[in-house]
Formats: structure tokens, C-alpha cells, sequence
């Protein structure tokens, strides 16, 4: 699935800055995906029975990912640590047969993750980048995800209103990592979930910080009192650290008053 409207790559970074052309830097190469073994009991346990898959994605991550510039060279010897294991705990915080969004997927972190961790899931991947939405598709395709992964080539504001004749989109839940601060991404995520669905924002240490910073615009967009959750505690260490953001209510934008024809003369047109 494609939204067309955006065809170059060239949207803002995380924080809004212009992302520009990448710099010049010499050619990555492809590295090894080998599950440490002290990571072991926590990949089964956050897996299960799908690891194999897991293990099929890290691979992709550390060879074409970090040739095509989706993931940085020197993530890759840590691909399982911060990033599979990271996203994968999220998914405790989600019932069975949620519908998820994810915005700003990237190299699909964490909504491929969750994907793959459970096959109770249905993801809709949302990332603008044409370069990373190609990465996307074609990693459902090779992993053999299709059926319960979607890939959305937009913003969040066009999922949520519908682009080219795809979408709107809603879910239960929409997951975010990495891709704004919490008053902003509060402000694309929530009208993507259901009321009394929930934003999920996988934060660092960052996360308490950003609650008191941005609770006051979060509750203005109709969500609930920020939460921190830490989740995989006990497997992971350090733990994710996720903001959990309920819409309570449905805030519709201010609709803009047409203002009535005038004639040439400046006259109200008689009816
Ligand atoms: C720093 S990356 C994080 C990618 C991934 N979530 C991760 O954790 O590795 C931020 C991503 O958000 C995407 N993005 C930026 N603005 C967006 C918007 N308005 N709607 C959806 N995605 C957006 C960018 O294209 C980029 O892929």
C-alpha cells in the first residue's frame, strides 16, 4: 500500500529539523545478526516459538538495512539488545487481537517487532520515507508477513484522514519510537486511535521529563494523564520505558467558517 503524495525523501527528522541529504560517509557493510547468549532466555521468552522469524529480520537489519542506510553500522552488533528485545517487550502492554499502528516505523521498530512477537496482531506500518516504506515492503514480503502487515507510505495526518484513497486508519493502539516529542506525537497519534484506545511511546530516560513537560497539550488533545510503564523488567536491563496515553476524548480540529460570497462590489450575492 502506497500514499503517493509524498515522493521524495526528504521529510523532517524526529525532532522537525530538516533531515537533508545524508552525509557523505564511507559504504557500510554488512555485519553479523548473531544472538548473543546472554540475550538468549530473553529472546525465547519475548519470541517464543517465532524467533526463528525474529532472527530472519535481524539478519535483514544488519545486511540490507544498514546497506541502504535504515540502520546505522555501529547499531548492529547491538540489533538484538536496543532494538529487537527493546520493542519486542512492548508487546505485554497489548491485549490479544489488538490492532495496531505504527507510526513513524522506520526500519519497522517497533511495529514489525511486535508483528512478528505476536501473529495475533494487525499492524499497519506508518513511515513517509519512500526509501524505508521500500525496505518495508519488501521485508513483509520476505518474512512472510503479508497477511497481518500493512505498509503505509504517509505522514500520521494522512493515515488518520486518508491519502489517495487509502485509509483512514484506526486502532486499538498506536506505538511510536524515536520520532517526536510527546506533545507533537500525542498531536499526529491519538485521533489514530479509537477512543479509549491508547499511544504507546517507547521513550528513554527522557520519559518522566517529557510527562510534566507536555501533559498539559496532551490533555488539551483529549488524552489521559500520561502513565510510565516499564516493560521486559526482570528479562531486560535496562527495562523499556513506554508513555501510555489514552484518548479519552475526541478533539475535532476547529472547523474553518467559510466566509460568504461576495459580488464584485463587495455586496452579499442575493440568493
Ligand atoms: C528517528 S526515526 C525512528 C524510526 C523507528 N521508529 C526507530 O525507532 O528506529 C523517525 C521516523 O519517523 C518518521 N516520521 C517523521 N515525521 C513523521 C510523520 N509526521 N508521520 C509519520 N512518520 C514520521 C521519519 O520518516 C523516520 O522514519
Amino acid at each position: 500500500m502506497t500514499s503517493e503524495d509524498v515522493t521524495t525523501d526528504t521529510a523532517p527528522g524526529p525532532d522537525g529539523t530538516p533531515s537533508g541529504p545524508p552525509p557523505e560517509r564511507p559504504a557500510p557493510t554488512a555485519q553479523d545478526a548473531t544472538l548473543p547468549a546472554g540475550l538468549a532466555t530473553a529472546a525465547r521468552e519475548l519470541f517464543g516459538d517465532r524467533l526463528d522469524l525474529a532472527a530472519g529480520y535481524a539478519e535483514l537489519l544488519v545486511t540490507d538495512g544498514v546497506v541502504r542506510g535504515l540502520i546505522g553500522p555501529r547499531e548492529a552488533p547491538r540489533i538484538w539488545e536496543r532494538h529487537l528485545l527493546n520493542c519486542a517487550a512492548v508487546a505485554e502492554l497489548l491485549p490479544q487481537d489488538a490492532s495496531v499502528i505504527d507510526v513513524g516505523s522506520g526500519a519497522g521498530l517497533p511495529g514489525l517487532v511486535l508483528a512478528i512477537a505476536r501473529p495475533d496482531l494487525t499492524v499497519v506500518l506508518v513511515e513517509p520515507l519512500a526509501r524505508r516504506t521500500s525496505f518495508l515492503v519488501e521485508t513483509v514480503e520476505r518474512l512472510g508477513l503479508a497477511r497481518t502487515v500493512r505498509v503505509f507510505r504517509g505522514r500520521a495526518d494522512e493515515a488518520a484522514s486518508g491519502a489517495n484513497g487509502v485509509g483512514p486508519f484506526t486502532a486499538d493502539v498506536v506505538t511510536a519510537r524515536a520520532v517526536a516529542p510527546l506533545d507533537r506525537l500525542a498531536a499526529w497519534s491519538l485521533p489514530l486511535a479509537f477512543r479509549g484506545g491508547r499511544l504507546l511511546a517507547l521513550k528513554g530516560a527522557s520519559a518522566a521529563e517529557e510527562v510534566a513537560e507536555h501533559a498539559a497539550a496532551v490533555a488539551k488533545l483529549g488524552g489521559s494523564e500520561p502513565t510510565v510503564r516499564l516493560c521486559g523488567a526482570g528479562l531486560l536491563d535496562p527495562p523499556t520505558t513506554v508513555v501510555e496515553i489514552v484518548r479519552e476524548r475526541v478533539i475535532r480540529p476547529p472547523s474553518v467558517k467559510k466566509s460568504p460570497k461576495r459580488s464584485r462590489g463587495g455586496q452579499q450575492r442575493a440568493r
